[in-house]
């Protein structure tokens, strides 16, 4: 019995060897020491203490491209680098597809989605989604942000009147945030109330499902899950259909959030069927009626469709929320910040009365530079997909704009890669290039964005940011979220003081998004308690 297994793993391991043995090998690219065999560096960097930490260091030491070991001995590409961004994400169309561990570990529990489709199939997806976010069609979700910004802002109110202290109260800003947008979501996108902001939707299954659905499977994962995950590249399609079926915690977690989300979907589409007259705008409605007019072939299957209300669920509340919770962490401490941005909702608000209208509209947002900087260096600073994980299709040879020195000690302005190379952005690092955004590129200064040369080299879809990714997988809800997260921070700085409190660390940490935590209570889960005042 036992030879029999020491037999198999070793055919294993001689099958990995064999697979890792390539055309081109990273060995002469620099990089930080590998811990095992087993897990290279991987487990080290998803436990560092805080997302980006080590990757900033890696950066320093050997540039912004270096090389990792992965689990099993594969060498991994990692890199910062603009060019090599451009050409991974933009150039080369599909030609870098998404790692299998990140598509199946993604199917778990979006199912059939945009997210998990490639190449021909990603095309048909978001050929039939794009119609429910373009611009015509953003400005109809506007009143639902205000009108939920506006909620959030009564809440906190009252929150503030019921604590002890009558000049402010500590909130745990990233809960509520994520509640109210987990109510837009519902709202715009499925025409459904989730009532969670006002805790009548706690008990919603859907909500119960998604609850810390990623805290609970993706945050310190263990020793073996990694490796597990790592060989998954290795086993044939029909194998992998079988992952969501593992008795274990995490892929039970997965599996009931992706039947719930599917039930709820299949609920909504009913309904829809059977109200015709209603004429509903939102982004399911939206996408059915776009997939009508489709032939046959380039049609969304049914299931298809169900997996899009799971994938909106995930993609398009929490990164939101997470998002604009740092930018409330950034200005608790930069309470100047705060001031200018009010200063200039003061200028918007008396054009606006000077028009004649009832509300500020998308151009108001678009008008108001400062608060946009703010929005942007928040999505900078703190981008939370940290970091996008690809393979290279083909034989390729990535171009670099900053050469790096090889442990030859040649000088290298591109790298020769084979197919099936694993290549890890890392967009928290591309963030923070002084090379792109200066000497100051790890402090908090939103007026680099006033500065136009800053935004001359045009990498990503927002901002010469890679936070909403770049090329044709980049995120689809952009739009969306700024505008969202510009007529909620309006009302929340309008309407509230911030300060950072004393005897809070915060930290950043990896459950899927980045996700912050304060290090002394780090059992009360994600946190970002922030001192809350109303301005008189
Ligand atoms: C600040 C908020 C957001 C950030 C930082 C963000 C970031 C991203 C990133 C990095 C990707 C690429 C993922 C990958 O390649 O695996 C992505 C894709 C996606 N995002 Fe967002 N996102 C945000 C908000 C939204 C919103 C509000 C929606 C929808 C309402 C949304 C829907 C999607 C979808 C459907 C995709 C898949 C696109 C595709 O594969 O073609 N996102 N997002």
């Amino acid at each position: 019995m036992i030879s029999g297994t020491a037999l198999c793993l070793v055919t294993f391991i001689a099958y990995i060897a064999w697979r890792n043995a390539r055309r081109y090998t990273l060995k002469d690219i620099r990089g930080p020491p590998s811990h095992s065999f087993w897990l290279g560096s991987e487990k080290v960097h998803q436990n560092a203490k805080q997302v980006g930490d080590l990757e900033f260091q890696w950066a320093r030491e050997y540039g912004p491209t270096w090389m990792t070991k992965g689990c099993l001995g594969e060498e991994i590409l990692w890199t910062a680098d603009p060019r090599a961004l451009q050409y991974v994400f933009h150039t080369s169309g599909y030609r870098f597809s998404k790692r299998t561990t990140a598509i199946e570990t993604t199917r778990l529990f979006t199912g059939e989605s945009i997210l998990t489709a490639d190449s021909v199939d990603h095309q048909r997806h978001r050929k039939i989604m794009n119609p429910a976010f373009g611009a015509a069609q953003l400005r109809t979700f506007l009143p639902v942000f205000r009108r939920s910004a506006a909620r959030l802002s009564q809440k906190w109110k009252d929150m503030i009147q019921l604590g002890e202290k009558s000049d402010g109260c500590t909130i745990n800003v990233n809960e509520t945030l994520s509640r109210m947008t987990l109510d837009v979501i519902g709202e715009v996108a499925f025409d459904y109330r989730f009532g969670v902001l006002d805790d009548n939707g706690v008990d919603n299954d859907l909500v119960q499902a998604f609850n810390n659905l990623f805290i609970d499977t993706l945050l310190y994962q263990s020793s073996w899950d990694i490796i597990f995950r790592s060989t998954w590249r290795f086993l044939p399609q029909p194998v992998l259909k079988y992952l969501k079926y593992l008795p274990y915690r995490e892929y039970r977690r997965f599996a009931t959030y992706l039947q719930t989300a599917i039930q709820t979907g299949r609920t909504i589409i009913n309904e829809k069927a059977a109200d015709t007259e209603k004429g509903s705008k939102d982004i399911i409605s939206i996408l059915i009626q776009s997939n009508l007019v489709e032939d046959a072939r380039a049609q969304l299957s049914e299931r298809e469709i169900l997996s899009q209300i799971a994938t909106l669920l995930v993609a398009g509340h929490d990164t939101t929320a997470s998002s604009l919770t740092w930018v409330l962490y950034e200005l608790s401490k930069h309470p100047e910040d705060q001031r200018r941005i009010r200063d200039e909702i003061k200028e918007a608000r008396a054009n606006l009365e000077a028009r004649g209208d009832d509300d500020l509209l998308p151009n108001d947002f678009n008008n108001m530079d400062f608060t946009n900087a703010v929005i942007k260096e928040g999505l900078r600073l703190h981008p939370i997909v940290p970091t996008l994980i690809r393979e290279a299709d083909s034989d390729d040879v990535i171009p670099l704009s900053q050469p790096i020195e090889t442990k030859s000690g040649k000088i290298v302005n591109e790298i020769p890669i084979s197919k099936g190379q694993g290549i890890t952005a890392s967009i928290c690092t591309y963030n923070r290039l002084q090379s792109v955004w200066g000497e100051d590129a790890d402090e908090w200064n939103p007026s680099r964005f006033l500065d136009d040369g800053r935004e001359k080299s045009s990498l990503g879809v927002f901002a010469n940011l890679m936070t909403f990714s770049a090329g044709l997988r980049s995120c689809i809800g952009w739009r969306f979220a700024v505008l969202e997260m510009q007529a909620v921070l309006v009302e929340l700085v309008e309407n509230f003081e911030y300060r950072f409190p004393k005897d809070v660390e915060i930290i950043r940490l990896n459950a899927g998004l980045m996700t912050p935590m304060d290090e002394g209570k780090m059992h009360e889960g994600i946190q970002m308690p922030l001192e809350v005042s109303v301005i008189a």
